[in-house]
């Protein structure tokens, strides 16, 4: 199988990645079944890079049916060590307008049925999710949202939220109490499992609306939300496309090793079943 360097997750509005050289495509399978769809491999600004659009081409995935688990373990079988994702928010705060990116570094939970951990069934770890974003990477978006004349932000809370529906008036005037900056519906599990995979992780959030909070603008539309994408569909590319070409070759953060003392269960009480699914991930420290 292919491999590469740096993994690339399209969000709504972004279902392929213009400007990649030597493409092929790969369908990826995992034990915990199909990934959104097949991956993009090729190179971008000579870099080995994967893309996956993750509501699938066509836009077919909710959120509560992404298969989280699936998606990330492929970035691990196809060698990823790091991943941009690019996704579509709404802003709980005046100072984000439409069409700025905000780089989040924190993540509030208010998802309800979503499996976010490869460990479980005979198998019990715990890593640490106190930063759940890579500084690095997070950086290098940052930086590279400067050089692509977009208006970046570095740090932020993201809301996780379940949807389909957008949230009520009553829930998004909670998140600005809480002093949160984005909406989405899709990066918390992500970040999760990336951080147990040792994938480092971060995400450009592309405003595309202000959520319901902001008097005068009563609903969240559909129809705004899709206008926006359109405009910051080709900023995001490009975005992408700097932060790539900037990433350092080398990781040397915490995220490459965050797993190396995550298992708590006895190594002879860990069922075969669970060292075959898991042997990518954690083998390296278990001797399996
Ligand atoms: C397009 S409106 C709601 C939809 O957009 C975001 O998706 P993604 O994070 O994949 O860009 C949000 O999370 C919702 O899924
Ligand atoms: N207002 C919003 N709430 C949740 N997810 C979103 N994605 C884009 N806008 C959003």
């Amino acid at each position: 199988m292919a491999q590469a360097e740096i993994g690339i997750i399209g969000g709504s509005g972004l279902y392929s990645m213009p400007g990649f050289t030597n493409i092929h495509e790969e369908r990826v399978e995992t034990p915990f079944g199909d990934p959104s769809d097949a991956f993009v491999l090729g190179e971008l600004e000579d870099r080995k890079v994967a893309f996956l659009a993750r509501h699938g081409r066509g836009h077919r995935i909710l959120p509560s049916e992404l298969n989280f688990r699936a998606n990330i373990y492929a970035f691990k079988k196809l060698g990823v060590e790091r991943i941009i994702s690019v996704s579509a928010v709404g802003s709980l705060k005046e100072e984000h307008k439409p069409t700025d990116f905000v780089i989040p570094d924190q993540f509030i939970d208010r998802t309800f049925h979503r499996i976010s951990t490869f460990f479980g069934e005979g198998i019990v770890g715990h890593v640490a999710f106190g930063d759940p974003v890579c500084a690095t990477v997070a950086n290098a978006a940052n930086e590279a949202c400067a050089k692509a004349g977009v208006v970046g932000k570095l740090g932020g809370t993201y809301v996780c939220m379940e949807g389909p529906q957008f949230s009520t008036k009553a829930e998004s005037n909670l998140y600005r109490s809480w002093g949160a900056d984005v909406i989405g519906m899709t990066n918390l599990q992500e970040a999760k499992l990336a951080r147990e995979a040792e994938i480092c992780y971060a995400t450009v959030a592309m405003v595309t609306d202000y959520d319901c909070w902001r008097e005068g603008h009563d609903a969240v539309t559909i129809e705004e939300i899709v206008a926006v994408l359109h405009k910051n569909a080709a900023n995001a590319c490009e975005v992408v496309k700097q932060a790539v070409a900037a990433m350092p070759a080398e990781r040397t953060c915490a995220c490459a090793s965050a797993a190396k003392y995550a298992v708590l269960t006895q190594p002879d009480a860990i069922p075969a079943a669970a060292k075959e699914r898991l042997g990518l991930l954690f083998g390296k420290y278990l001797g399996w």
